[in-house]
């Protein structure tokens, strides 16, 4: 297992070790002792498993009284993930990073609690595995609209996106309640 940084403080990619033979292969998917060794020290209490077509666009979500860290990793197909930093007395507050995340390789993001979170979906299909770090509770959910052009995030696509009803009305960075700084 390796843990690889990315523009965002925290935020990091999770290289898996995958031992493979001539029956198939096998990887761990998550062990909390060996997250917390390598500086990820999260308690994961939701599993969601979601499957989405070519050209979805899900996000940019995020829980503002109970933020969620999460681990995300794609078990079939290709998407662009993306995390924005939200919280204020962050070094990369308002900055984004994007990740392409597929089965063929073996990693996971870790998006800590106080991003918002989003994918899109390259390939044909995509199924989509993560943990997160609290309940989802639905009068907390906040969307940030995905093309605000404060943000800026390139993502790499051709067309709209097909989005859910709830991600169309995103609001822009502006009107979005952001993370107080501790
Ligand atoms: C996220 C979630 C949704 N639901 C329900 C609500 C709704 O009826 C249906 C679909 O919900 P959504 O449209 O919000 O699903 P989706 O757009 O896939 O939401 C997810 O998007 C990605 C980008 C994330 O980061 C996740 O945290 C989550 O917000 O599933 C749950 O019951 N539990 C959950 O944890």
């Amino acid at each position: 297992m390796k843990i690889l940084p990315t523009s965002i403080a925290d935020c990091s990619i999770v290289e898996l070790d995958v031992f493979g033979d001539s029956r198939g292969f096998f990887m761990e998917m998550y062990r909390q002792s060996r997250y917390t060794e390598f500086g990820i020290d999260a308690n994961f209490v939701q599993d969601n498993y979601s499957r989405s077509r070519l050209g979805t666009l899900r996000g940019l979500h995020y829980q503002l009284k109970n933020p969620q860290g999460k681990l995300v990793q794609v078990l079939q197909g290709e998407v662009y993930d993306v995390a924005v930093d939200l919280r204020e007395d962050s070094p990369t507050f308002r900055q984004w990073t994007g990740v392409r995340l597929n089965a063929q390789t073996p990693q996971q993001l870790y998006v800590p609690p106080g991003c918002a979170h989003g994918f899109y979906v390259l390939s044909d299909s995509v199924d989509f595995l993560y943990k997160c770090t609290a309940d989802y509770d639905a009068a907390d959910e906040h969307v940030l609209m995905w093309n605000d052009p404060q943000i800026g995030i390139e993502w790499p696509m051709t067309g709209d996106p097909i989005l859910s009803e709830k991600d169309k009305k995103g609001l822009p960075f502006t009107e979005c309640a952001t993370y107080p700084a501790v």
